[in-house]
């Protein structure tokens, strides 16, 4: 049943001041919403401000030349050190510095040059990415395994602090284009890996008046020094002549365990940094040599500039740059080129010694390779004997023994046992045949080199074969 007339007009009364009193809500809300976000506009523009009750219109801080904010903000830890400061921070900003070399210890001098704020750092190398590089090269990924360095690097040094101008260069630096590259930077860095780069560097930094920071890791050890820098001496005035080239080993043959060049390309950055900052450098006219399996580091003092010297001396022959290969006997780049000492006849394909291997062909198999290299991989059944071990007269010995045990194997109607030699690339099991052909030449035997070595095995025969 409906309520009678005047309970009814109560309900219409009540029902219209609740109405109102919603409304009244509701536009209180908004009035509160409106100032929540201007309050919150205002704390946005001056936060610090505002919390301490303490608000100016006028900004305190002008950084007309010095440091900006973010700058300030970046580089506080070193820009309190009471040697460097906001003077040589600014002095790191406004130097350049050319890095040959984006490998073993170009990444980590780029890294530190980078972090600390050089202007513009130029990184040349004519390379791309390898999987062998990661260990050491720690400014690639594996995802840029195939990229040129020059570019890998630069990436990375971006990403760690946009602010640094960095120019990459994907080329090989010669003398067609090292003083057009080099006049361009305040500082040269030596982070490659061959002698002819290091004669041409240190001449193109003779020329244009450049120091050279220079570095070089092998193994276990590094070395590090300052060239051509406030009167101190130059490479030539340390090596007029280049070494013959088969006494230099590479990082591919000799190996490098990746920690070495990290830490002389960190001490490299140090020197370009101290230089940059005007402080006192270390290394200039001094040797540092550094052991990693003794965690020895120890430092010579090196012979001043020469007077005779070809490039820095009194009376320079060398007034431009000149073909450095050709003074070197060796190629501007560390590849392992391939010798060609043997005859054809001397030598077989990996395809025919995989036919001696399938048809159970008696035969001998000399690796001439380091014992720890077999370990990482070999062909079935060798004997092992190292390059540099062939004429001592128990590896003769045992090698003797095996082939005599071989000898035995053989049909009455074959003359001779085939004594087949591998390497990892073909080159040192050539001079390897030429010794063994001397030393058992009292024994009934055919001495044969593989050409190519494991390594061309690896890439005709059986791509499951490790390469390295
Ligand atoms: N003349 C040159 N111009 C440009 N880059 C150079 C020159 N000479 C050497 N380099 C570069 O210097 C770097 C030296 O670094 P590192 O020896 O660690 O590397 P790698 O040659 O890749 O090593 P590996 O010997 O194991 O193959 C290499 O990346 C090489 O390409
Ligand atoms: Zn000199």
């Amino acid at each position: 049943m409906a309520a009678s007339g005047p309970e009814n007009s109560e309900l219409v009364r009540l029902r219209e001041e609740v109405a109102e009193k919603t409304r009244e809500i509701e536009r209180l809300k908004l009035i509160l919403a409106e100032r929540n976000s201007t309050s919150a506009q205002t704390k946005e523009a001056t936060p610090a401000l505002i919390e301490s009750g303490n608000i100016r219109d006028v900004p305190t801080f002008q950084p007309a030349d010095g440091l900006d904010k973010p700058s300030i903000a970046r580089y506080s830890r070193q820009l309190i050190l009471p040697e460097l400061g906001v003077k040589g921070q600014l002095a790191l900003g406004g130097t350049s510095v050319l890095l040959v070399g984006a490998g073993g210890l170009g990444c980590p001098a780029a890294v530190y040059l980078a972090a600390a704020g050089i202007g513009r750092l130029g990184l040349v190398d004519y390379d791309s990415v390898e999987l062998n590089n990661l260990h050491r090269q720690v400014l690639h990924t594996e995802g840029k395994v195939g990229t040129p360095k020059a570019l890998s690097a630069a990436t990375a040094v971006k990403g760690l602090n946009s602010t640094v101008q960095c120019v990459p260069y994907h080329l090989q630096l010669d003398s067609t284009n090292a003083l057009d590259i080099i006049k361009q930077y305040d500082i040269v860095v030596d982070c490659t890996d061959n002698v002819a780069t290091r004669y041409l560097l240190n001449d193109a930094c003779v020329l244009t008046n450049k120091p050279l920071v220079s570095g070089s890791a092998l193994r276990f050890e590094g070395q590090l020094t300052v060239y051509n820098y406030k009167g101190g001496p130059c490479y030539r005035c340390m090596y007029p002549t280049p070494p013959p080239p088969e006494t230099v080993t590479n990082c591919s043959d000799g190996g490098v365990l990746g920690v070495v060049p990290g830490i002389i390309g960190c001490l490299q950055a140090l020197e370009v940094i101290k230089m940059a900052a005007r402080q006192e450098v270390s290394y200039s006219q001094r040797l540092l040599l550094f052991d990693a399996l003794d965690g020895t580091f120890r430092a010579i003092k090196l012979r001043p500039r020469q007077a005779s010297c070809a490039v820095c001396g009194d009376a320079p022959t060398v007034t431009q740059l000149q073909d450095y290969e050709q003074f070197c006997g060796a190629k501007a780049c560390d590849k392992t080129q391939s010798l060609r000492i043997l005859q054809d006849n001397e030598r077989i394909s990996v395809q025919e010694y995989h036919t001696v291997l399938s048809s159970s062909a008696p035969h001998l198999l000399v690796d001439v390779r380091q014992p720890v290299e077999l370990d990482i991989c070999q062909l079935p059944n060798p004997i092992n004997v190292p390059i540099s071990q062939v004429s001592r007269p128990e590896q003769l010995q045992r090698l003797k023994t095996a082939v005599n045990c071989k000898l035995k194997q053989l049909e009455q109607d074959d003359k001779k046992l085939p004594v087949y030699v591998v390497c990892r690339q073909g080159n040192d099991s050539q001079i390897a045949v030429q010794h063994l052909k001397k030393l058992l030449s009292d024994l009934p035997v055919n001495v044969t080199d593989i050409r190519g070595g494991l390594m061309a095995w690896a890439r005709k025969i059986d791509t499951s074969f490790p390469e390295y």
